[in-house]
């Protein structure tokens, strides 16, 4: 069965269960308050550098569906900001809500987006590898972006139009090709603070990039990503992928810094 998931038995409430760092002090997603937030004027831009980068394949992993890239060499990195050295893309997926209510995992002053983007890099730099960087207090970079409701958006049905081929838990189909600097707001101010994976094993390796500005999607292209289900194939019940998101965790003194 599942060790972990968004139901009520299995879901983000009992997750500290089989996996203590739940409880931990650098735990995410987080309520950003941007008044709350200090400004930074150290803090540079973020770069992308997406240009090379090579998209292989998307699949449905049974909580999000998930596009994974190349990650052999530096040819898609993020660097900037808040971070020492360049972070290499791994993978981008989604959290999102049900037909009405939101599914961001970030929320902004107590408000939630109807989804949110996560663009996930490691540290190659210093580990050899994204699971050995996984596990390191500096070994990841999430970039987060939020969705909002409202027109379509001109490039996101590249995803949406394959999706159907991904519908069951475990379904896998080539994705090559795609640049996710396509997905990205025109402006990258950002909030970063130090949090962690917001799912199981929720290790605290990560360096929060939230971008301020939403992308704008329209509803029947979110619609299309509540088609999947959490559920193999084989499995006789189909549990409708949404809600796949955590709710904001304690600040515990943190600090969430500001670009401008
Ligand atoms: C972490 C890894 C599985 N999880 C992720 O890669 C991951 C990435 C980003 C997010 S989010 N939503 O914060 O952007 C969440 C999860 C596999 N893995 C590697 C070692 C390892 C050991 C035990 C279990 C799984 C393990
Ligand atoms: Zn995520």
């Amino acid at each position: 069965g599942n060790p972990w998931g968004y139901g009520k038995q299995d879901g983000p409430s009992v997750w500290h269960k089989n996996y203590p760092v739940a409880e931990g002090d650098r735990q995410s997603p987080i309520d950003i308050v941007p008044h709350q937030a200090s400004h930074d004027p150290s803090l540079g831009p973020i770069v992308l550098n997406y240009d090379k980068c090579t998209s292989i394949k998307i699949a449905n992993n049974g909580h999000s569906v998930v596009v994974e890239f190349e990650d052999s060499d530096d040819r898609s990195v993020i660097q900037g900001g808040p971070l020492g050295n360049p972070y290499r893309l791994k993978q981008f997926h989604f959290h999102w809500g049900g037909k009405d209510c939101h599914g961001s995992e970030h929320t902004v002053a107590g408000n939630s987006y109807a989804s949110e983007l996560h663009l996930v890099h490691w540290n190659a730099v210093k580990y050899k590898t994204f699971e050995e960087a996984a596990t390191a207090p500096d070994g990841l970079a999430v970039l987060g972006i939020f969705l909002e409701t409202g027109d379509n958006h001109r490039w996101l049905h590249t995803i949406t139009d394959v999706l159907y081929t991904v519908k069951f838990k475990g379904s896998v189909t080539d994705f090559k090709g795609f640049n996710p600097k396509c997905l990205l707001p025109s402006s990258l101010h950002y909030w970063t603070y130090l949090g962690s994976l917001t799912t199981p094993p929720l290790y605290e390796s990560v360096t929060w990039i939230i971008v301020k500005d939403p992308i704008i999607v329209s509803e029947k292209q979110l619609g299309k990503f509540r088609t999947l289900v959490f559920t193999g194939e084989e499995e006789d019940q189909r549990t409708r992928m949404e809600n796949n998101f955590r709710p904001p965790q304690p600040l515990k003194g943190r600090k969430v810094r500001s670009s401008n």
